[in-house]
Parts: C-alpha cells; structure tokens; sequence
C-alpha cells in the first residue's frame, strides 16, 4: 500500500484490473513530498514506459519480512505526523497573516431588523453601505466607519463566517475576545446566544471548537468553561454556589481578585472552572449559565463575560502559550439610566458601566493605535481582558444599533463609542488602491490557507489508515508468533530461506502457494524483492498475509467526515479524500500502483 497525495496519483498510469497485471514505471520515489512536481518531472513520470508482471504471485516469506514491515510502516507514521505538523503550521501562520492584515482588533457594526410594532418611516435615519454607515441626527449628517457593517438581513451564518476564523485561532493558540455592546434591544443576546432555531456565536464556537479538536490528531486538546459578570465593579461567579439569584445587594457582595502573573497572565482568584470534552456537556453548561442570567433584574446594569480556556498538549507549537483563552462578553448598556431619568444606585450603576465601557474604549483605541501604554488598569473589565486585548490576541466589537427614528440619539452615542474603539478617522482611511491591493493579498494567503489545510486533511487521513494497517500487522505478528507458543519479544530473524510454518500451516490450503505459484513467485522475486510503502521506505508487498490485511483493510466502509459547523475554513474538512492506492517497488526500475479495486481483485484470487 502507498497512500499518495491526489497529484501523484494523476501521475500514475492506469491499471487494468482485468488483464490481472499491473504497470510498472521505471520511477522509483514517489514519496509526497507536500510541493507539487515541476512540470517537467510530471512529464517525464507519464511517459515513462511500463513493464508488466503478475502480481498475483504469491511468494513464501519469513518472519522478518512481517518484522521489517511493521518497522517501516512505524517510520511511516513517524514521516506522516511530522509532514502533517509542518502543514498545520503553514495553515496556522497563513490565517495569523490574514488575520492581522485584515486587523487583530476589529470592529464590526450590526443593524437590527425593524420591529414590526415600529411604524417605518421614508425619511429613515440611517443608511447603510458595506463599511460605512451615515445617520442622520439633530439636523446633521455623520459618516461612521467599520471593518463590515452587517445589514438587517444579515444572518446569523453571516456573522459566523466573520468570527469562525478567530475562533480557529483561538485553537491555535492566541486568546480571542468578542464583545457585544449596544443599546438595549438591539440583538447583542441574539447575536451572541441566538435561539435554537438560530443560534448566535457562542453556541457555534462551542460547536466549532470541540468539532475541530476531534479532528487534530497531532495534539489533544482539553477546554474549561467559566462565565461571570461584572456589576459596578465587583465580579461575580456565575457557576459558583450561590449563583442562581441577583439582587443588588448580593451583586455588590460578591467578589473575585484579579491576578496578573510576571508574565502578564491573568487569572480571577476563586473562579469555578468546569471542564467539557464534548458538545454535550458544554452546552449543559452554557445552558445552566443561561438560565441563571435569566433572573437578573433588566434593569440593573452588567457586562456577562464567558471565558473558554483551550488546553492543547503534544504539539510543537514551542513560541506558543499551551494554554489560550477566549472571552465571549456581553457588555451592559447604559442608555435605560438616561431613558428613566435615574438617580440613586441606579444611577451609581449607570456611572460605573460607562466608566467601564469608556475604559475599554481607551484600551482598544490605544491598541489600535499601538500606543505604548495601554491604560488596563482603568476598570476591572479591562483589567480581566488584560491579556486577550493586546500582543498576538484577537478581538472582534459587535455594536449593535436599532433603526428606529426614536433611538437615533443612541444610536448616535454607540457609534461615537465604536469610532473611538475603532481610532480611525473617517478622512484618514486607507487610499482605495492601498486597499484594493490588501484585499488581493487576503485572498492570496487565504488560497495558500486552504491547500495547506487540505493536503494536511489528506496526510491525517493516512496517517490514520498507516496507524490501522501496522495494528493489524503486529495482531498478525503477535497470533503468528506469540499465540502460538513462541513467545520471544524481539522475533529471530529468520533465513532467507526459511518459511513461517505456524502462520502458512494455519492458512486454508487454498491461500498456499502451489508449485505453479511458486515458479512464478520466484520468476517474479527477481525483479521484484520488496516494495515501497513511501519513497523512503519499503516493506515486502508480495506477503500474503500482507495482502489479506490490506484486502480487509480496503474493504472496510469509507470513514466519513464530521460535518462541521457551517463556516468558511471548516468547509475545507468536508473535501473528499482520494482514497486510490500505490504499491511501489524500492528497485529503482519498478513500479507498482495498484488502485483499490484491482488490488481488491487480485487479492479476491487468492480466496
Ligand atoms: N438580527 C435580528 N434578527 C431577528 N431578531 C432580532 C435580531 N436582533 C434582535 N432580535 C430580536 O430583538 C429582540 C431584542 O434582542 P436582544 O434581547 O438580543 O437585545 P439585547 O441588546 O441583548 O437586549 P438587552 O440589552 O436587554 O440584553 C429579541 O426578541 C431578539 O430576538
């Protein structure tokens, strides 16, 4: 067996399951190698002439063979992880590269449908176009600007594909954040929750993350949930004992330290973690947390954070912390306080919200602007999001705005807000060549991010089917020679000449060899003394117990892939697998390719 990248396999002759012979090329190294062949390479492979044998030779073998096989396909293995590794790197690197081209602090503007109650009127207030919207107020005129405004027929699939690329970062190793702000009313629960008819963000991450884990062979992963809020600066546990009922006094009791390790890392003191493998217990969880933020009193101001650490051990990635986190947030508004004239503690409240969302403000406008110092230290949500705002991390603002006439007013406030965030002057953006230009480079590394991630699904997947061969080859060693009595650990090399008695003797007489056979396996050795499981490597292919594991083994049903969650790079997962085979032969002069089915004839012959 070879298992080849799709390439390759368009480079080799056809077989013809019929004649029971199959082509030999004179090229040898048909190792994939990841890059594809110079034309000139391909050509020479195609035209090379093809020499004809019997395959279906059956030759005596001995147990070293069996031995030398299992070891050259353990290299095998070794070979495919570090190729898969190498290409998930490539594939990590090439969305870093995008990401921050596109910018690792973005804001995103989202438009709420009209309600139906709401009366629409023809001079609306606010128009909007891919990146901009205008908003009309007290008389004037005001252009706001953001990475992508989403209209009100956006979806929650349209969002997701805007986020999916971020959340997969965040498995690669960098923290995330996502934050929600806007008036009340204006979708930040929907886009972040959603309902269950259309789920929102975190739901989908959730989906996204454990889906993708189960997928990376080369790493395990493990992730823990944790949710709290915020409330006039004191932070309170959400799956902690006492978390199902709020009120304002048990709020301002409640409170966690914040931690900030030499290295930067920062980690509330006392904050229930709970550990999920699997969708279902992460959405448990989630629900639970839901549930308990059902009681709050509407009219009492809080930012609800959920954070989701990721584990990752058994990789390679050394510049890398093993450990990231992602902070979905939905921030309280304030403008309820404005609307109901408060005064009091309520309006207490109102003053600590906005001093925190001023905070956050002037966090991501100094790190848009990459100002040297960052002011973290001005309120306890920034202080938490220390370390998922800044570096390598990547972050993603939803304001939300409403389109009716009467929330103009905040409407025009929650822009001001995201402009400021944003840092950007309308006349200061960049020149339409400029980026045109970037465009055209995000899309040229996100193709190189897509072959990366195919060619790496593909090595995956033989990686996986080298890992089922070699246990039931060492099944085969251990019932051939363990079982039978001879129990030594390293197996005796046998002589060349020396046949394996216990495993041909426990063949039915009709998978032995007959004189005939033997004739032609002898004819048939000389040229062809063992074959090449890679390019670097060869195992005796002409062994029959060989052939009855690769006859099992191709005969067993396709292993089909998870669907994933509906988003843009994960759509690669869904990329069938050319699942033809290559037998090649380590002599230089010769080939064998052997596709599933005649390889599945020939070896039916022998049944
Ligand atoms: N894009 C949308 N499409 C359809 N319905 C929406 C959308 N955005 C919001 N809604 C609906 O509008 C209503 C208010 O939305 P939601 O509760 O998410 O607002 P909010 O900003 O989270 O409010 P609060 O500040 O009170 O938490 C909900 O019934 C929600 O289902």
């Amino acid at each position: 067996m070879f298992i080849s990248s799709e390439k390759e396999q368009k480079l080799l002759p056809a077989v013809d399951a019929k004649l029971s012979l199959t082509p030999f090329s004179t090229r040898s190294n048909l190792d994939y190698q990841g890059d594809a062949l110079p034309v000139s390479e391909s050509q020479d492979s195609i035209s090379t002439p093809t020499i004809y044998t019997d395959v279906s030779v059956v030759p005596e073998h001995e147990k070293n063979e069996l031995e030398q096989s299992i070891v050259t396909i353990e290299g095998e293995i070794v070979r495919l992880r570090k190729k898969e590794r190498s290409l998930d790197k490539k594939r990590r690197d090439a969305l870093n590269k995008i990401l921050d081209t596109k910018g690792s602090i973005r804001v995103f503007c989202r438009l709420r449908p009209l309600i139906s109650s709401v009366k629409r009127r023809n001079d609306e207030p606010i128009s909007v176009w891919e990146e901009n919207i205008e908003v009309k107020y007290l008389g004037s005129r005001k252009d706001f600007r953001f990475d992508k405004v989403f209209r009100q027929a956006a979806t929650q699939d349209d969002i997701f594909e805007e986020v999916e690329p971020v959340i997969r970062s965040a498995l690669d190793g960098h923290n995330v954040c996502i934050l929600a702000y806007g008036q009340t009313a204006t979708g930040k629960t929907f886009t972040m929750d959603g309902t269950n008819d259309q789920p929102g963000i975190t739901p989908r991450a959730l989906e996204a993350l454990v889906h993708q884990a189960s997928l990376e062979k080369s790493c395990a992963f493990t992730f823990s949930m944790s949710m709290l809020e915020v409330y006039m600066g004191n932070l309170r546990d959400l799956l902690g004992p006492k978390a199902p009922y709020r009120s304002q006094e048990s709020l301002a009791r409640s409170n966690l330290n914040i931690q900030t390790d030499p290295k930067g890392l920062v980690e509330i003191e006392g904050l229930k973690e709970v550990h999920f493998s699997d969708l279902s217990k992460a959405k448990w969880w989630y629900a639970k947390e839901r549930s308990s933020i059902h009681f709050v009193d509407k009219l009492i101001c809080i930012s609800s954070l959920m954070r989701i650490t990721i584990s990752r051990s058994g990789n390679d990635l050394k510049a890398k912390s093993e450990v990231s986190k992602m902070w979905m947030v939905d921030l309280g508004g304030s403008e309820r306080l404005l609307k109901t004239g408060a005064t009091g503690q309520t309006l207490e409240e109102g003053r600590a919200i906005n001093l925190s969302l001023s905070a956050l403000g002037d966090v991501i406008a100094a790190l848009r602007r990459k100002r040297g110092h960052v002011p973290y230290r001005n309120s306890k949500l920034t202080q938490i999001l220390k370390d998922s705002l800044g570096d390598s991390s990547k972050v993603l603002m939803l304001v939300h705005i409403s389109p009716s006439e009467e929330d103009t007013g905040e409407t025009f406030c929650s822009l001001n807000f995201a402009n400021r965030a944003r840092a950007v002057e309308t006349n200061r953006e960049l020149p339409e060549d400029i980026n045109k230009q970037r465009q055209k480079q995000i899309r040229e590394i996100a193709q190189d991010m897509r072959d990366a991630e195919e060619e790496c699904q593909k090595v995956r997947q033989q990686t996986q089917e080298a890992e089922i061969l070699l246990s039931k080859m060492k099944q085969l060693f251990s019932a051939a020679y363990e079982l039978h009595g001879n129990r030594e650990k390293t197996p005796r090399s046998p002589s060349a000449n020396e046949s394996i008695p216990i495993l041909t003797s426990s063949l039915p007489r009709f998978m032995t060899s007959t004189v005939a056979s033997r004739q032609r396996q002898s004819a048939a050795e000389k040229k062809l003394s063992s074959v090449q499981f890679s390019g670097s490597q060869s195992f005796c292919f002409s062994d029959s117990r060989l052939k009855t594991i690769l006859q099992d083994y191709n005969k067993r049903p396709q292993e089909t892939v998870v669907k994933s969650p509906k988003c843009s790079s994960l759509e690669a997962n869904k990329a069938p697998f050319l699942r033809s085979r290559m037998v090649t032969s380590s002599d230089s002069n010769l080939r064998v390719a052997l596709n599933r089915h005649s390889h599945r004839r020939r070896m039916s012959d022998l049944i």
